[in-house]
C-alpha cells in the first residue's frame, strides 16, 4: 500500500487547525464538453441519483449526457462572469471572509480552504494543500444550511474516501446542518429587511429551496423538515403572518415527483389569486448560483409576470455580505471550540513570550540577567 503524503508526513510540523468550506461544484466552463464532465460526476453520485448503478448507467450515458450538457452550457453562458462561475467566485470570497476574520483572532493557526464536491478546486487537491501545511484538527463546513443525504452526506463520502489514500488522519468535525442556528436566522433576516428598506415590499415572500425526489422523504431524509423549519424561523423573525410567506421548491429533475409545492407552478398560479407582487428568497443557496441567476430571477420571473404578475422583487443569496461572514465565522468558532488553545496556537505562544519579556523589562530595566 502506499499512501499520498508518506514521505512528507511529520509530527514536528507546527500543529494547525484547518477549516474546510465546500459547496456543490460547477463546471470549469460554461461549453457543452465541460458540463458533459461535471454532469458525468455529479449524476453518477448514488447519493444524488438513488436508482439502481446499471439501469441508471444506461440512461445517464445513452440519454441524459447526450442532451443536458449542451442545454445547461447555454444557462451557464447566460450566467457567467468574466472571473468564472458566479458559484465558485462567491464561494471563495466566502472563505476569503471567514479566513480574514480568523486570522484576525488566530494568527496563521487556522488554515482556511476551500473546495468543490464536484469539479474544481477538488476536495482532493485542498486536502493535500493542508496536510502539507500540518493541519492535524479539521473542520468541514458544507455550506448546505439544511441537511440533504445527496448534499451534505455525499460531501462527507467524498471527505471519508479521499483519506483512504493517505497516512495522515486529522481529528475530525463535519457541520452536517445549520438550518436552525440564529445568527444565520438573523443574517438572512436583516438582509431581506435592507432589500425591503430599498427596494419596497412585496404582497408575499416566497422562500424558495432546492429540492429532491419526493421519495427521498418517505425514506427519512430530514431535509424537507429542515427548509420548513428554516422558513417558519425566518418568518418569525420577520414578523410575518402564514399569509405573508410560503416555502416552495424548485430545480427539478426529470419526470418522478419532486417535492411541492413547485416553485414555478406556484408562481403561474399567484397572480390568479389575486397575488400580483412578490419577493423571492432562497435560503437553500448559500451563493448566487445557476439555479438562482436564472432559474429564479430570469425563468420564473417571467413565468410570474406572464401570468398577470405585476412586481416581482429577486433578493439575492447571501453571498459572501458581511453578515453572512459574521454568521459563519460564528459558527465555525463554535465548532472549533476546545482545539483553539494557547498551547496549540504559536502565535499566542509568541504573545505570551513577549508579555513576559515586557514585564520583566517593566520590573528589573535593562537587566538581562533575571
Ligand atoms: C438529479 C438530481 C439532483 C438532486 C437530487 C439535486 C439536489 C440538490 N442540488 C442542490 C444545489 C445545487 N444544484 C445545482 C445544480 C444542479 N442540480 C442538479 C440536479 C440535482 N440536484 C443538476 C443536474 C444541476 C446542474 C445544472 C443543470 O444542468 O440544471 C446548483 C448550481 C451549481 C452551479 O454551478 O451554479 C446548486 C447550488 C441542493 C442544495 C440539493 C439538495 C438539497
Ligand atoms: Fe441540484
Ligand atoms: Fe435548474
Amino acid at each position: 500500500m502506499s499512501y499520498k503524503g508518506t514521505d512528507n508526513f511529520s509530527h514536528n510540523k507546527p500543529e494547525r487547525l484547518g477549516v474546510l468550506v465546500t459547496n456543490l461544484g460547477t463546471p470549469d466552463a460554461p461549453t457543452t464538453p465541460a458540463l458533459r464532465r461535471y454532469l458525468a460526476e455529479f449524476l453518477w453520485d448514488p447519493r444524488v441519483v438513488e436508482v439502481p448503478r446499471p439501469i441508471w448507467w444506461m440512461i445517464l450515458h445513452g440519454i441524459i449526457l447526450r442532451i443536458r450538457p449542451k442545454k445547461s452550457a447555454q444557462g451557464y453562458a447566460s450566467v457567467w462572469k468574466p472571473e468564472g462561475s458566479p458559484l465558485l467566485i462567491h464561494t471563495a470570497k466566502q472563505a476569503e471572509g471567514i479566513r480574514e476574520a480568523l486570522k484576525q483572532k488566530y494568527g496563521s493557526n487556522v488554515v482556511v480552504g476551500f473546495a468543490m464536491r464536484y469539479g474544481n478546486p477538488s476536495i482532493s487537491k485542498v486536502l493535500d494543500e493542508m496536510q502539507d501545511q500540518g493541519v492535524h484538527k479539521l473542520l468541514i463546513l458544507p455550506l448546505y444550511p439544511q441537511y440533504s443525504a445527496s448534499t451534505t452526506a455525499s460531501t462527507f463520502d467524498a471527505v471519508a474516501a479521499d483519506f483512504t489514500r493517505r497516512r495522515w488522519l486529522p481529528d475530525f468535525r463535519f457541520v452536517s446542518h445549520y438550518h436552525d442556528y440564529p445568527p444565520y436566522i438573523e443574517a438572512m433576516a436583516r438582509h431581506i429587511e435592507s432589500h425591503w428598506s430599498n427596494h419596497g415590499r412585496s404582497d408575499k415572500l416566497i422562500l424558495s429551496y432546492h429540492g429532491v425526489p419526493l421519495k427521498y422523504l418517505k425514506k427519512g431524509d430530514p431535509y424537507h423538515c429542515e427548509c420548513h423549519k428554516t422558513s417558519r424561523l425566518l418568518a418569525e423573525r420577520l414578523g410575518l403572518s402564514q399569509d405573508n410567506y410560503l416555502t416552495t421548491f424548485q430545480s427539478r429533475f426529470g419526470n418522478e415527483e419532486w417535492l411541492q409545492p413547485y416553485t414555478d407552478e406556484t408562481l403561474k398560479a399567484l397572480p390568479g389569486k389575486g397575488v400580483k407582487s412578490v419577493d423571492v428568497f432562497c435560503p437553500g443557496f448559500s451563493s448566487d448560483c445557476l439555479e438562482t441567476i436564472e432559474e429564479i430571477n430570469e425563468e420564473n420571473r417571467g413565468y410570474f409576470l406572464e401570468a398577470g404578475g405585476e412586481g416581482f422583487g429577486y433578493i439575492p443569496c447571501l453571498n459572501a455580505t458581511p453578515g453572512h461572514i459574521d454568521a459563519l465565522v460564528q459558527l465555525v468558532e463554535e465548532n472549533l471550540k476546545g482545539w483553539v488553545t494557547p498551547e496549540n496556537n504559536p502565535e499566542e505562544l509568541e504573545a505570551r513570550a513577549r508579555r513576559a519579556e515586557e514585564r520583566k523589562q517593566a520590573t528589573y530595566p535593562g537587566r538581562d540577567d533575571v
